[in-house]
């Protein structure tokens, strides 16, 4: 699977208003290549065998100049988007439905992708709000029984981009080593190499309220759980389930499962919805969701949360948790390139547990900026980053990292418990 990249200068010098958004990049465009992918039949007198998907020729066109040619599965088009890589093994499905990749291309390590197919069971939300998938080598067959299609039937028919055959690993380290990348992917040979990179350039996702266009637009009561072996509703109270309102900001599917399955009666509400509705319902606790995009960039949300603290228990996971991060007087900032994946350790500060856990960000609460009496519950093992909060007097809890998994591991979800044990403790103190 090793790919070699092989690397041509083509050497001509930008004009000035293209020149690099960030310092320290090359200024020439650099074309880069995967070896293509032979496939031998050992029968077929060629050797080579047709691939059962329709090919285009692809580019995707970073911010830094390089170009790397690709083969496309999906659907054409030109779309510009930060790109991301993730280590999960498997779960594509869940990652193109997981909404808070809106804005995002993202590019998957594992080197072959699509062996299970796709499936009606896997859906994190509606839709795919991601902005394209970048792999290595689109598998040849599927082979699950719980697939229904492939994944390039599955991307074409919800409009969204898929290159393959293009070196990963080597983009993986770019990104590593400078930071994740604004670039354009494209199949239409009509535009130039110039203009994609110049599209690239003038765009950027930092300053953009991406919740509001992936949010419910109107409240809606929630009701589907996990597998019965998964149901953990041993904490109702006098038979009747707290009361839990979700505001969505791009909410994850198995976060609402997950909740119901401890137990609780859920209503998801729209991102704009008014804190003094939510407070009319008379929830027992209040959860904000993971969603896209930078967390500085939606104060309306930031005030939402404001309002609601200390008046009911509240619980952040990923945006969530930044919104929370920012109102309790903290600040969060955009990390070099980011979690996105399931083997990413996290010390539970309280217990001195260390979980292995589902994460997709790119933000994060500076703990500097917290004031006194927050706690920094969780820490990511791999950078020393805030991984999850606490403040007491406020009844407030949150995780920067996914307890849902989907995918991921499942080592987290004892936090769904902890939030249900929140609400009783705030309900028997009342
Ligand atoms: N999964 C999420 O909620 C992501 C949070 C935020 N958009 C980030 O990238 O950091």
């Amino acid at each position: 699977m090793a790919a070699t990249t092989m690397t041509t200068t083509l050497g001509f010098v930008l004009p000035t208003s293209l020149s690099p958004r960030r310092g320290g990049f090359r200024v020439s465009v650099i074309r880069c290549s995967a070896s293509p992918l032979t496939l031998s039949t050992g029968s077929a007198a060629s050797g080579v065998v047709e691939k059962p998907w329709s090919t285009y020729d692809a580019r995707l066109v970073l911010e830094d100049g390089s170009i790397w040619p690709a083969k496309s599965f999906g659907a054409p088009g030109t779309r510009v988007a930060e790109l991301v890589f993730n280590t999960s093994l498997t779960g594509y499905q869940e990652i193109l439905t997981d909404p808070s990749y809106a804005g995002q291309f993202v590019l998957m390590t594992n080197p072959q992708i699509g062996n299970t197919g796709v499936n009606l069971d896997d859906e994190e939300s509606e839709q795919c709000f991601l902005a394209g998938l970048v792999i290595r080598s689109l598998s040849i067959s599927t082979s699950n029984w719980r697939c229904t299609k492939t994944l390039a039937d599955y991307l074409t028919e919800r409009n969204l981009m898929g290159i393959y055959d293009l070196d990963t690993r080597a983009i993986t380290r770019r990104l590593r080593e400078e930071g994740s990348l604004n670039g354009v992917l494209s199949t239409e040979q009509t535009k130039t190499d110039e203009e994609l990179l110049h599209m690239s350039r003038s765009w950027d996702i930092v300053g953009i309220d991406l919740i509001s266009d992936v949010s419910c637009k109107s409240p809606y009561e929630w009701v589907d759980k996990t597998d019965p072996e998964w149901d953990f509703n041993t904490n109702t109270r006098d038979g009747k389930p707290y009361r839990v309102i979700a505001y969505d900001f791009g909410i994850k599917h198995n976060i609402l499962r997950r909740l119901s399955s401890y137990g609780c009666q859920i209503t998801v509400v729209p991102s704009t919805f008014p804190a003094s509705e939510a407070l009319k319902m008379n929830p027992d606790g209040i959860l904000f969701s993971n969603g896209p995009g930078d967390p500085s960039a939606v104060p309306y949300a930031v005030e939402t949360v404001k309002e609601l603290l200390g008046k009911v228990p509240v619980y952040g996971i990923c945006m969530g948790h930044q919104l929370l991060g920012q109102a309790l007087g903290g600040k969060t900032f955009k990390m070099k390139f980011g979690h996105h994946g399931g083997n990413h350790p996290v010390r539970n500060n309280r217990t001195g547990q260390v979980e292995i856990s589902a994460q997709n960000h790119n933000y994060a609460v500076d703990p500097t900026s917290l004031p006194g009496g927050v706690e920094v519950t969780h820490v990511n093992l791999n950078d020393g980053s805030c991984a999850g909060l606490s403040f007491p007097a406020m009844n407030v809890m949150s995780l920067q990292y996914h307890p849902e998994a989907s995918p991921g591991p499942h080592d987290s979800d004892n936090a769904f418990r902890e939030f249900i044990e929140l609400m009783k403790r705030s309900k028997q103190s009342s």
